[in-house]
């Protein structure tokens, strides 16, 4: 499902002397199973970006399109209920949500909530919990036993048992450590592409732009400073860091290269393609085999 933005802008608590504008003149279009990476500095508007691709804020001003919905200022807040479902929202430090005294209950919330029986609403949680990857001796303990990581799969298999078509993702990796956001990363991955989700992510890790988005937005005081593909994006590295964003290791150490004489087409994202466009550069001695000599 495809979501477009058109001239949209949000203002906290309008209307009010503490009224702050967070989001003006948005014009974006976020492609029906892409992979789209959110990009900025805090507060530059991320999270409201991603409020209203459920609806769960509506736009001061301007129309935000999601599949064939159009949300407007006026439109109503009754009818919204198809639109969460269609289109799943991960939280930050999601687990923080879980609540009831079984993995298996917790999962299964959503879907009872939405009118499904509790017999086929167990089923769907010993399915979501199999789709996260977590095994299935885990359904009957509570939550609140297991690691960082996985109280972060259960939570994130709680949204998945309403079958989005969507799935929005603020910064599901913080706080874990290198082995917990590969194992995320690499569950969101499969999702993409084996349940050809549409995945919109927030994240301060540029590697994970790199390796695993296939659009960038970044935003900067409000609005959408620069769009493109991750190959694209990082190719500017000044102006990157003149915003703190950084770019991913790999990039940084060619850009270093350049300076010293090294060419590239393109600046490669990744150790492969450094590889690639280092090699023919290099003297022929230090490119042999120690068994060459
Ligand atoms: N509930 C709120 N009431 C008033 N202002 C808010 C509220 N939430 C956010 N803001 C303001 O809106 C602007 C954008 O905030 P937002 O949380 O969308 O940014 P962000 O890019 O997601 O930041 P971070 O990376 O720190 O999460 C900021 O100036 C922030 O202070």
């Amino acid at each position: 499902m495809g979501i477009t933005f058109q001239d949209v802008a949000y203002t906290y608590q309008a209307g009010t002397p503490f009224e702050s504008q967070a989001l003006h003149d948005i014009n974006l279009t976020i492609a029906d199973q892409s992979f789209t990476a959110i990009i900025g500095h805090t507060g530059s508007g991320k999270s409201t970006l991603v409020q209203h691709l459920n609806a769960l804020l509506k736009p001061t001003s301007g129309t935000v399109t999601i599949g064939d919905r159009q949300i407007t200022p006026e439109t109503n807040n009754k009818n919204l209920k198809p639109l969460r479902q269609k289109v799943g929202m991960v939280f930050q430090f999601p687990e923080n949500q879980l609540f009831e005294e079984t993995v298996a209950k917790d999962i299964a919330f959503g879907p009872m909530n939405f009118g499904m029986s509790a017999t086929d609403a167990a089923k769907k949680a010993a399915e979501m919990l199999d789709l996260v990857g977590l095994p299935a001796e885990l359904l009957e303990r509570s939550p609140f036993d297991l690691s960082g990581g996985q109280m972060r799969r259960v939570a994130i298999a709680g949204v998945l048992a309403m079958a989005p078509e969507v799935l929005i993702l603020d910064e599901p990796t913080a706080g874990l450590d290198p082995a917990g956001r590969r194992e995320i990363m690499g569950m969101v991955t499969r999702l993409h592409e084996q349940q050809k989700l549409t995945v919109v992510l927030i994240t301060h890790h540029m590697e994970d732009v790199a390796n695993y988005a296939d659009h960038v937005i970044v935003m900067e005081h409000g609005t959408v400073a620069k769009v493109g593909q991750p190959s694209e994006i990082f190719q500017d590295v000044e102006w990157l860091q003149k915003r703190q964003l950084g770019v991913p290791e790999t990039t940084e150490f060619a850009a270093r290269l350049q300076k010293r004489g090294f060419k590239f087409t393109r600046l490669p994202l990744t150790e492969v393609e450094l590889a690639a466009a280092l090699l023919p550069q290099l003297p022929r001695e230090a490119v042999s085999q120690p068994h060459d000599e």
